[in-house]
């Protein structure tokens, strides 16, 4: 997967070097472009926003350094005629969850657009979209100081999905958020802490059983936490919730 990310503040990058996805990285799994947006502001002072039109507070990225930040890296594809899908994280933007993580882990190529000071230029998303996919996409309803952090978000549970990047495949599949639910209960050694003793089914070595308790669990704790993840059908598992 090639991934391309643009920003006044590369540097802010730097930790997708380390860990998963920087091993990602270096065993070619992964190819990320970092872009400095201002590199493609022409003026003495490499400017990239300015004020508002109407008025208001703060300033908005121009649209110039965009159109030919996007342009230069169109103009690198690997193979003409390929687009990347365009991500521009806004607070404005659907909501990124696993199903699109997972949806987005099989495109072969993305770019992040990451946003600073009140937003970007209407006109970017406008011809953008002329020449590729563009979604802008959210990481809840709140409001970061620029795309970055969520851009890295949403690069993360991107690229740990792809084949060979987490070393353990079958622990993706009991994650929270796969198959719908939230996560059951973890433990380890040992066997009692702070009086506090591991669940005897777990200790029991009948493996139906702990499956039957871990899928309760997993029920039980979506409807503590998120009952709007609960399936709607009713088909709650065997035991239910009912
Ligand atoms: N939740 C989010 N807030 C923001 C703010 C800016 Br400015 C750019 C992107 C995002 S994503």
């Amino acid at each position: 997967m090639r991934l391309d990310v643009i920003s006044i503040f590369p540097d802010y990058l730097a930790p997708l070097d380390l860990s998963l996805i920087g091993k990602a990285r270096r065993d070619g799994l992964v190819d990320l472009r970092v872009h400095d947006l201002r590199d493609f502001a022409h003026d003495r002072h490499r400017t990239v926003d300015d004020t508002p039109y109407g008025g208001g507070a703060g300033m908005v990225m121009s649209a110039q350094p965009w159109s030919e930040a996007l342009t230069d890296v169109l103009g690198t594809a690997d193979a003409p005629g390929e687009r990347p899908v365009l991500i521009v994280p806004g607070p404005g933007g659907q909501p990124f969850d696993q199903a699109m993580a997972r949806e987005l882990s099989g495109r072969g190529w993305l770019a992040f657009a990451c946003g600073r000071y009140e937003g970007i230029d209407e006109r970017v998303y406008e011809w953008a979209a002329e020449r590729m996919e563009v979604r802008v996409v959210s990481l809840g309803d709140y409001v970061l100081n620029g795309g970055e952090v969520a851009a890295m978000a949403m690069i993360e549970a991107v690229v740990r999905l792809l084949p060979g990047v987490v070393g353990n495949a079958e622990s993706l599949v009991e994650e929270s958020h796969e198959g719908g639910l939230l996560e059951y209960p973890l433990y380890t050694k040992p066997a009692e802490w702070d009086g506090r003793p591991v669940p005897e089914v777990l200790l029991s070595g009948d493996h139906a059983r702990i499956e039957r308790w871990r899928h309760q669990q997993r029920l039980e704790r979506t409807a503590a936490r998120r009952p709007d993840l609960l399936p709607r059908s009713g088909a709650l598992g065997v035991d239910g919730l009912a």
